[in-house]
């Protein structure tokens, strides 16, 4: 039993007709995207907005029809993956160093459902290094910042070249130990000059689909 499919496919349930949905991006909810593409071709009218250039071209791929924040009044529903989900539906997001954009569609998305595979789920976040997403301006100093709020930052890497976001960005990697305050820290971390989003996602998501140990698809929300 593939997990991811299975909540990537569930939330594919809360998608109606005529709706306008944040497409996040990653694993998990690749398979969202690919259920989205068959019903599409079955029948489904909607549009979708893509949280990165890598979803983008998968729903291309599948054909599921686009649309650009100007040709759009609202978005109804965001559906995204997290690499940590916590008690209170707070996450980390941004391994896949798409935490900007995804963050810009979940905070305008009427609703935002995260699917998670049972691995993600955490008492306390912060196992998971905390992506932060910076200006390449400065980000020695920047960094230098980042670590006076007690965390030990790493600049992500591919072969010896900082990693780009799709902003044209770095991203650090960053150790905390356990996260006990995530909105404090989502906020401090966003007053550093240099910094441009982080991946705390702190009161957004407003239903989270997962997995308990007998592999029962749970459904947890605020609403
Ligand atoms: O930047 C990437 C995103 O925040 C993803 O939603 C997150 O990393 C989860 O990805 P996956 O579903 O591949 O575990």
């Amino acid at each position: 039993m593939n997990d991811k499919k299975v909540v990537g496919e569930k939330a594919v349930e809360y998608v109606k007709d005529g709706m306008v949905v944040g497409l996040g991006t990653g694993s998990t909810v690749f398979h969202t995207i690919s259920k989205l593409g068959k019903l599409v071709e079955e029948g489904l009218s909607i549009k979708g907005i893509p949280t990165s250039k890598q979803t983008e071209k998968l729903a291309k791929e599948v054909g599921i029809p686009l649309v650009m924040f100007n040709e759009i009044e609202q978005i109804d529903l965001a559906i995204d993956g997290a690499d940590e989900v916590d008690d209170d539906f707070n996450l980390i997001k941004g391994g896949g160093g798409a935490l900007l954009r995804e963050k810009i569609i979940a905070k305008a998305a009427k609703s935002f459902i995260v699917i998670a595979d049972p691995h993600k789920r955490v008492n306390k976040l912060g196992a998971f290094p905390l992506p932060v997403e910076v200006v390449p301006f400065g980000f020695e100093m920047t960094m230098k910042h980042i670590q006076d709020l007690g965390c030990s930052p790493h600049l992500r890497q591919n072969n010896g070249i900082p990693f780009l976001t799709d902003n044209g960005n770095y991203i650090f990697d960053c150790h905390f130990p356990k996260i006990s305050q995530p909105g404090e820290l989502e906020k401090n971390l966003n007053l550093i000059p240099g910094v441009v989003e982080n991946g705390l996602f702190v009161g957004m998501a407003d239903k989270v689909i997962t997995l308990n140990r007998e592999k029962t698809i749970i459904i947890n929300g605020r609403v």
